[in-house]
C-alpha cells in the first residue's frame, strides 16, 4: 500500500483524539496482513500517565481483535508538528514486541512531509523478548 494513503487514514484517525490537557492531535494507522487498517489516536488522562497514544492505541486494539503480533504490515503517524512527527519511547517499545523488527513506519505531518523508516531503526539495541527469555532463572 501507497505511503500516502496510510498517512491520510492516520489524519482520518488523528480526528478522534481525545486531547484536553496537550491539544496535540496524533493519529496513526495500521496495516494488517490482509489489508485492513486499524485506526488510533491519543486519548489523554487528567493523571496524564494512563494517557494513550496514537501508535499504541491502534496496536492494541488489532491485537484485542485478534490480530496477531509480529503480522503487520505497515504503521502510518501524523501530527501537527513542523517535521514529521517522533515516536515517543514507550510506543519504540511496543512496536518492537508487536511487529516485525523490519516493518515499515511512516512518519508525516499536515504539511506532507514524510520520513519512512523501520521498527528497528528507531529502538536500535531494544531489550525484547529473547533477551527476557535469555535471562530467566529455571527455578
Ligand atoms: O508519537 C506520538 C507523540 C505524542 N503522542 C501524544 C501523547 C500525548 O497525548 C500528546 C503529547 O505528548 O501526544 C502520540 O500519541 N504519539
Ligand atoms: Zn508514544
Amino acid at each position: 500500500m501507497d505511503s500516502a494513503i496510510l498517512l491520510q487514514e492516520a489524519i482520518k484517525a488523528r480526528a478522534n483524539a481525545y486531547i484536553p490537557y496537550s491539544r496535540f492531535a496524533v493519529g496513526a494507522a495500521l496495516l494488517d496482513r490482509e489489508g485492513h487498517i486499524h485506526h488510533g489516536c491519543n486519548v489523554e488522562n487528567a493523571a496524564f500517565g494512563p494517557t494513550n497514544c496514537a501508535e499504541r492505541t491502534a496496536l492494541f486494539r488489532a491485537i484485542a481483535d485478534g490480530h496477531k503480533a509480529g503480522s503487520f504490515k505497515a504503521i502510518a503517524v501524523i501530527a501537527d508538528t513542523d517535521a514529521p512527527v517522533s515516536p515517543c519511547g514507550v510506543c519504540r517499545q511496543v512496536m518492537i514486541e508487536l511487529c516485525p523488527p523490519d516493518m515499515k513506519v511512516i512518519l508525516g505531518n499536515m504539511k506532507g512531509d514524510i520520513f519512512e523508516t523501520t521498527v528497528r531503526e528507531l529502538l536500535p539495541g531494544a531489550f525484547g523478548p529473547v533477551d527476557l527469555a535469555q535471562g530467566q532463572a529455571t527455578e
